[in-house]
C-alpha cells in the first residue's frame, strides 16, 4: 500500500518519478510581478492556454488569409469538416463512440438544445429533477424550459437536497425521491461532477435508476470532461454536455461539447431545432432540397462552426491524445490524494475538505469548507500566489490539473496555508 510523506523532499521525488512531468512546460504557467510561477489550481474554471496553441489558431488565421472564401475545402484542415478533426479524441475523452459527440456551441446553449429534445413533458409527467446545488446557468436553464412549456419553475422543479448538517448527496434520497415522483417526472439532469462540492455521481447508478422510472436522464459534465473517465457510451445517458475551457484548456468561452447516446442517433421522432449545418452534408450546398437529418450528435449542430476556437480545442486534445486519459487520472489520483493528506495532516478546525474521500466519487477539485465563511483565507492565498477560487457560502476550491500542476505546487500550497492559518 502506498504511503504518502510530509516533506519537500516527497514531493520532489513524485515530481521526479511523474511520467507526465514533461507536460507542464508545454503549457504558459501564469507569473507574479516577479516572474515567478504562481501555484495555479484554478483550471476547474478556466485551464491553461497549451503553448501549440497559438501556432494551431494561426495556421487558421494564415489559411484564411492566404485562401479566403477557399479555405472551407482548400485550408491545410479545410473548414467545412473542421469539426470531424476533433471528434474521435473527444469522444475518448468522454467515453463515448465517435456518432454519439459533437462540438458545437456554448454549454449552456448545448444544455438547451438537449432538452429540446429531451425534455417533452406530457400533462402526468413533466417535472424536472436535478441536484439542489445545481450551477446557476444549469438551474436557470432548466426553469426556463420549464416556463417555455408553460408549466411553474417552482412546483416543476424538484430538488435532490443534501441531508441536514451533511453537504454531499446520498443514492438512497435520489431513490426515495424516485419512488415518490418517478412517475411525474420527465427528465433528471445532474451535474456529472458537482461544481461546488467536487463530488462525482455514478452516471450508470442514476441513468438506470431514473431509466426504470421512465425518465429521461441527461447530465451537465463541465466538471468532468478531461477530469474523471466519464464513460458516457456505457452510462447509458441520453445526453450530456460540457465545456472545453476548463480541463480541456481550449480558451475562455470556446465551443462546448454534446454527447447523445447512439440509440438516438437515428430518431425521427425526437423534437429538435435544426439548421443546415444539421442537414445531410452531401447535399447541404444544394441549397434547395428539404431537410434531410444527419444521423448522430452531429445532427444536432445548428450553424457553421468558429474555426478559431476549434483550432484551440484541437491543440489541446491533441495532447489529450498523446497522454491519453487513463493515464492523466493516475496521476490525478495521486496528486489530488496527496494535496488531501496533506491538508488532513495540519489538523486544523478552521476548514474542513467536504469533497468525498473516496477516489471514485471525485475528480482532481477539492473543495475546503472555511468555518465562519472567512473569506479573508482566499484573499490571503491569493495575495500569496496560489490562484484558487471562493465559491460562495463558503468555499474555497482548488484543482490540481495532472497535466501541469506539480507535487511541489501542492506541497508549497499546502504550506502558505498551513503559513496564514498559524497567523
Ligand atoms: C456546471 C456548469 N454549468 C454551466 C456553466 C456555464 O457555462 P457557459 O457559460 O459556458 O454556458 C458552467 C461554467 O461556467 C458550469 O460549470
Ligand atoms: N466561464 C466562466 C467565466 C467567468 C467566470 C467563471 C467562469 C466559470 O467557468 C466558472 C465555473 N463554471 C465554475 O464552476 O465556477
Amino acid at each position: 500500500m502506498f504511503e504518502y510523506q510530509l516533506g519537500i523532499d516527497f514531493a520532489k521525488t513524485l515530481d521526479k518519478n511523474d511520467p507526465l512531468a514533461l507536460y507542464r512546460n508545454q503549457f504558459h504557467i501564469p507569473k507574479d510581478d516577479t516572474g515567478n510561477d504562481l501555484i495555479y489550481l484554478c483550471g476547474n474554471s478556466l485551464g491553461l492556454q497549451p503553448k501549440t496553441t497559438k501556432q494551431y489558431v494561426n495556421q487558421e488565421l494564415e489559411d484564411w488569409a492566404t485562401l479566403g472564401v477557399e479555405g472551407h475545402t482548400e485550408a491545410r484542415h479545410p473548414w467545412l469538416p473542421y469539426h470531424e478533426f476533433l471528434t474521435e479524441s473527444m469522444a475518448k475523452v468522454v467515453g463515448a463512440k465517435p456518432i454519439e459527440v459533437v462540438v458545437m456551441n456554448t454549454l449552456t446553449a448545448n444544455l438547451h438544445f438537449m432538452m429540446v429534445s429531451f425534455y417533452q413533458p406530457t400533462p402526468q409527467r413533466y417535472k424536472i429533477l436535478i441536484e439542489a446545488d445545481a450551477f446557476p446557468s444549469d438551474k436557470y436553464a432548466v426553469e426556463s424550459q420549464l416556463r417555455h412549456h408553460g408549466y411553474d419553475d417552482k412546483e416543476a422543479v424538484i430538488l435532490w437536497k443534501a441531508r441536514k448538517g451533511e453537504e454531499l448527496l446520498r443514492y438512497e434520497d435520489l431513490e426515495q425521491i424516485l419512488e415518490n415522483h418517478g412517475h411525474e417526472i420527465a427528465l433528471i439532469m445532474i451535474g456529472g461532477v458537482n461544481y461546488y462540492t467536487g463530488q462525482y455521481f455514478n452516471l450508470k447508478q442514476i441513468t438506470n435508476l431514473g431509466h426504470k422510472y421512465g425518465c429521461k436522464v441527461g447530465f451537465d459534465c463541465a466538471h468532468g470532461a478531461g477530469n474523471v473517465a466519464l464513460n458516457l457510451h456505457d452510462s447509458g445517458a441520453d445526453f450530456a454536455v460540457w465545456c472545453t475551457y476548463k480541463y480541456l484548456n481550449s480558451g475562455p468561452g470556446s465551443l462546448a461539447g454534446a454527447f447523445v447516446h447512439e440509440r438516438h442517433a437515428h430518431s425521427k421522432t425526437l423534437n429538435r431545432f435544426t439548421g443546415w449545418w444539421s442537414h445531410n452534408k452531401q447535399t447541404r450546398f444544394k441549397m434547395r432540397d428539404a431537410f434531410d437529418q444527419l444521423p448522430g450528435a452531429e445532427g444536432w449542430q445548428l450553424s457553421n462552426p468558429p474555426i478559431l476556437s476549434m483550432a484551440a480545442i484541437r491543440a489541446s486534445l491533441d495532447m489529450f491524445n498523446q497522454v491519453g486519459i487513463e493515464k492523466l487520472i493516475e496521476k490525478s489520483k495521486m496528486l489530488t490524494g496527496y494535496f488531501e493528506f496533506l491538508i488532513n495532516a495540519l489538523k486544523n478546525e478552521h476548514i474542513k475538505i467536504i469533497t468525498p474521500k473516496n477516489q471514485e466519487e471525485r475528480g482532481c477539485q477539492l473543495s475546503i469548507q472555511v468555518k465562519t465563511a472567512d473569506r479573508s483565507l482566499h484573499e490571503k492565498l491569493t495575495n500569496a500566489g496560489i490562484i484558487c477560487d471562493w465559491r460562495e457560502p463558503d468555499v474555497i476550491r482548488c484543482a490540481p490539473a495532472p497535466l501541469y500542476n506539480t507535487y511541489q505546487d501542492v506541497y508549497n500550497m499546502v504550506e502558505k496555508l498551513k503559513n496564514i492559518l498559524n497567523e
